[in-house]
C-alpha cells in the first residue's frame, strides 16, 4: 500500500512518534508542504492520500484512479470534494475527538479573556493608564461575570458538549443548536434550541459545527443583529461559518461585546482579511492552533494509524462519505 502525506509540516511533528503510522505502508512519502497544483503529481500511484489542510478537488481526484482512501488528518473535511470522492469510489475518513481537550481549553481561554476584557486591560497598562491612575485599580471597560450567564453552542458534538460541561462548572446555563438526532445532547443540561433563540438569548456563543453548505455564512449580518449588544462570539470551528465582512462591520459599529476567532476563511491569511483590519478593544484572533497540543497531535497520528490498519483489513473507520 502506497501512502502520501501532503502537509507533514502542518503537524509540527518533531515531537511526535510517527513510526507506527509509517510502518503501516509498504511505501510512504511525506511532503512538508504541497502548494496548489502540486497534488496530482504527488499523489499519482498512491492508494492512500493523507492531508491535513491541502484541498483535493474533483479535477484532481478524477485523475487518480488508484486512490482508494483520503485520510484527513483533522476533524473538518471541508477541504475535500466529498461528492466527487463518493462518485469515484474513494472513501474519505476523518479524525474524531482527538483534540477535544486542547480545543476546549483554548475556547475557555478565549471566553474568559473576552469576559474579563483582557485585551483592553493589557492595552491600558501598555498605555500607562494604571501607572497614572487615581485609584488602585482600573474597572473600565466593565468586566462580565460568566456565572449565571448563558452559553449557546452551535454544534453539540465532541467539542460543543465538552465546552458546555466546562461552562456549567463555571455556573453557566448552556443551550445548543444541533442538527443531529437527539441522542448525544438530550440531557436537560444542554437543551436544544432554534438558532433564533440561541442568538437572542445567549451571552456567549461558540461555533463548534463543521463548515458545510448549510453552515456557510450561518452567522451573517442578520444573525449578528439578533445577538445581544454585549454578546461575545467565539469561533474555533471554520472561518466560512461566520461572514467575516459582516462581523467586521458589526464590531466596528460597536454592536457586539467582543469576538474571538481561531479560524479564518482563508488560512494563512496572506492576502489579508477584513477582521485583521478591525481595531476593537475586545477582539482576539489566534492562528488556528486550538487543536495543537502535543497530546492532541499524537492522538491524531495514533487514530490515523488505526484507520490505515483497519483499512488494510477491509474496514473503513470514521468514513464521512458514501463511496460507490
Ligand atoms: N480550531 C481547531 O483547531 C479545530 C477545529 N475543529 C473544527 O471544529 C468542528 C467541530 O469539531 P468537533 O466538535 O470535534 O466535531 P463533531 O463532529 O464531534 O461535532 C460537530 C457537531 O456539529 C453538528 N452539526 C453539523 N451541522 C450542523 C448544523 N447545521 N447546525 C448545528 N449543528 C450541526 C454535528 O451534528 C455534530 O454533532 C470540526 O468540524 C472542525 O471544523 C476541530 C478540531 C480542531
Ligand atoms: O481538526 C480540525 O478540523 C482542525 O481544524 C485542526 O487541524
Amino acid at each position: 500500500m502506497k501512502g502520501v502525506l501532503l502537509d507533514q509540516g502542518s503537524l509540527q511533528s518533531s515531537d511526535l512518534h510517527l513510526d507506527n503510522l509509517i510502518g503501516e505502508f509498504d511505501n510512504f512519502k511525506a511532503f512538508d508542504q504541497t502548494l496548489s497544483g502540486q497534488q496530482l503529481e504527488r499523489l499519482k500511484g498512491s492508494q492512500i492520500a493523507l492531508t491535513n489542510k491541502v484541498p483535493l478537488d474533483r479535477e484532481t481526484l478524477e485523475q487518480l484512479p488508484e486512490l482508494r482512501l483520503i485520510l484527513v488528518l483533522a476533524t473538518g473535511t471541508n477541504i475535500i470534494d466529498l461528492e466527487a470522492a463518493s462518485q469515484l469510489g474513494i472513501a474519505v475518513c476523518n479524525n474524531r475527538d482527538y483534540s477535544t481537550h486542547s480545543l476546549v481549553e483554548h475556547t475557555l481561554s478565549l471566553m474568559l479573556a473576552l469576559a474579563r476584557r483582557l485585551p483592553a486591560y493589557q492595552q491600558r497598562i501598555a498605555n500607562g493608564d494604571w501607572q497614572g491612575a487615581d485609584q488602585f485599580c482600573l474597572l473600565d471597560p466593565p468586566i462580565i461575570e460568566l456565572h449565571n450567564k448563558q452559553l449557546g453552542v452551535i454544534g453539540a458534538g465532541a467539542s460543543g458538549t465538552r465546552l458546555a460541561t466546562v461552562a456549567q462548572a463555571l455556573g453557566m446555563r448552556t443551550v445548543a443548536l444541533e442538527s443531529n438526532r437527539p441522542q448525544k445532547t438530550s440531557t436537560t443540561d444542554l437543551p436544544r434550541v432554534s438558532l433564533d433563540r440561541l442568538l437572542k438569548e445567549s451571552d456567549v456563543i461558540s461555533v463548534n459545527c463543521p463548515l458545510t453548505e448549510t453552515t456557510r455564512n450561518l452567522i451573517d449580518a442578520n444573525a449578528l443583529a439578533q445577538m445581544k449588544p454585549e454578546a461575545l462570539l467565539i469561533n474555533t470551528a471554520r472561518g466560512g461559518i461566520i461572514n467575516e465582512a459582516d462581523l467586521a462591520a458589526a464590531l466596528m459599529r460597536g454592536e457586539l461585546g467582543g469576538a474571538a476567532l481561531d479560524v479564518l476563511s482563508v488560512e494563512p491569511p496572506r492576502d489579508g482579511n477584513p477582521l485583521l483590519d478591525v481595531v476593537h478593544p475586545n477582539l482576539i484572533i489566534t492562528p488556528h492552533n486550538a487543536w495543537g497540543s502535543r497530546e492532541a497531535r499524537q492522538a491524531l497520528i495514533d487514530q490515523s494509524t488505526e484507520i490505515v490498519r483497519r483499512f488494510k483489513q477491509g474496514e473503513v473507520m470514521n468514513c464521512v462519505n458514501q463511496p460507490n
